[in-house]
């Protein structure tokens, strides 16, 4: 990890530091996912089916891509079977299975209390306006299994689409090299119910032409209202192109992960270091930063990060993510705040002695974990808050996913005459202002009516 000290870099160098590494090639990127997407839109399935076999190394070749034989699942098919959906079942450890279950209790606990409730007000005499939610018709959950296959993500999609009352949910995830999909990830999907009801389905696709499939509809998909999930870079310029259209909707721009922490003397360096690998292992494109005004307490991070470099599986992956990565000693707490509140972090981590007390300076990150005892990887997987946040920055303006994410919110008036006298006059004023002479008439004309 690159090791700075804030106040001796110019203002570019301080860009730098907190630019992510995939902004640096972001043209090609755009570009291939362009050309991608065209590319399924024109094509269908049989796009799909060829990008499947060129980033998967699958070929399913299934008789028809375009929907009509899709319910007949089978080997070969891009949807998974009953047959799949038992076998994964069957085969996975006993250990994993109540981990996922547990996992999905806790997350649905925490979700559930903070589902959003319609409410009334009656805002003049006679005059009634209500805020009513709808589940979202038509979604499609994206569920990374590029470096691995990341289960829990469909339970932070599944759990919170199910309270919503979503009932056409369709979930992708890229098959494994032998065609089948990851059973932990078929599991925790048919723990939220999806793919083994009527409607819906688990779909063994990844990448671009995942996305493309769910917004265009193609490969037996139908076309979503609206995605969600995370990924890597690819994943999440498609979903930004097909949202850009206007056709479909998306979640956020959940990019390849990042984790921020601000550190005090007090901070446990083996902590600290595990929780800035446990980002940077997810992959190359993954950013993290250390902030701490402590010069001492950045060595022997720096010491810690080598030291578990050694004994981690995906160390190349983190070692790549960790060079576009720094340790920053800064000033003051006040001065890693700034940095951090301009950062955005999709993760932040307050290893600090009175950690709530600064929870108040946090203004934009997409979730928080206060103090030594919360690691970022509970909030990963159990805790019960949702993974699936804003990277590149994104939480500066929006949120991670909640059940909200999966409901439109439609407003509803209902108009007494005696209400319609009460405003009509403030809206044919107003009507008159616009020079809106229909818009006043539709008001004045009910005023003489029921006058
Ligand atoms: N922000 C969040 O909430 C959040 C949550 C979980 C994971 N993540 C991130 O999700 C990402 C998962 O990435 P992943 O790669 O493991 O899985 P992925 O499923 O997102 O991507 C794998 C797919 O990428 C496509 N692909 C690979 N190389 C390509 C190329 N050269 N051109 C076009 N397409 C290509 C392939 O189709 C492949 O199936 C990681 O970056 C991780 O940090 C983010
Ligand atoms: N840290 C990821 C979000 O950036 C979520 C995740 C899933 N599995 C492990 N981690
Ligand atoms: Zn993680």
């Amino acid at each position: 990890m690159n090791r700075v000290d804030w106040n001796g870099l110019d203002a570019a160098q301080r860009e730098a530091v907190l630019t992510r590494p995939l902004a640096a090639q972001a043209p090609e990127v755009t570009r291939t996912v362009a050309a991608m997407l065209a590319d399924v839109r024109a094509r269908g399935g049989e796009a799909v089916r060829e990008y499947t076999r060129r980033f998967d190394g699958v070929d399913f070749d299934g008789a028809d891509f375009d929907g009509a034989d899709v319910d007949g699942a089978g080997p070969g098919r891009f949807r998974v079977g009953a047959d799949e959906f038992a076998e994964a079942a069957a085969g996975l450890p006993a250990a994993l299975r109540d981990a996922i279950d547990e996992a999905a209790a806790r997350i649905e606990r925490f979700h559930r209390d903070g589902m959003g409730t319609p409410y009334a007000v009656d805002t003049a005499d006679g005059v009634r306006c209500e805020r009513i939610l709808r589940p979202i018709g038509q979604v499609g959950l994206y569920v990374p299994a590029g470096t691995a296959p990341l289960p829990s993500t469909a339970l932070m999609l599944g759990v919170p689409a199910r309270l919503a009352g979503c009932r056409d949910v369709v979930l992708c995830t890229p098959p494994r090299a032998d065609g089948s999909a990851d059973p932990a990830v078929l599991y925790a999907a048919a723990a939220c119910g999806i793919g083994t009801g009527a409607d819906g389905g688990v779909f063994k696709i990844g990448g671009v032409q995942a996305i493309a499939a769910m917004a265009y509809g193609a490969a037996g998909l139908p076309a979503c209202d609206k995605l969600f999930g995370p990924g890597n870079g690819w994943v999440t310029e498609a979903k930004r192109q097909v949202s850009a259209g206007g056709a479909v909707g998306i979640d956020m721009p959940a990019g390849p992960s990042e984790v921020l922490v601000i550190a005090d003397a007090g901070a446990n360096p083996a902590f600290v270091a595990a929780d800035l690998l446990s980002q940077a292992e997810h992959g190359p494109d993954s950013q993290v930063l250390l902030l701490s005004e402590d010069a001492a307490l950045l060595d022997r991070v720096a010491e810690a990060l080598e030291a578990q470099l050694q004994s981690l599986p995906r160390a190349a992956i983190a070692r790549r993510a960790l060079s576009g990565s720094h340790l920053v000693r800064v000033e003051s707490l006040r001065q890693a705040f700034e940095i951090s509140n301009r950062y955005a972090p999709e993760h932040l981590i307050l290893a600090l002695r009175d950690a709530r007390a600064h929870l108040q300076q946090v203004r934009a990150a997409g979730s928080v974990f206060l103090g030594d005892w919360a690691p970022e990887a509970l909030g990963d997987y159990c805790s019960g808050t949702n993974h699936v946040l804003p990277t590149a920055g994104a939480a500066r303006f929006c949120s991670g996913v909640s059940v909200a994410s999966f409901q439109v919110a439609i407003t509803v008036q209902e108009v007494q005459p005696r209400g319609l006298v009460a405003i009509g006059p403030c809206a044919a004023e107003l009507a008159a202002a616009e020079g809106l002479e229909a818009h006043r008439r539709a008001v004045t004309l009910r005023l003489e009516a029921a006058a």
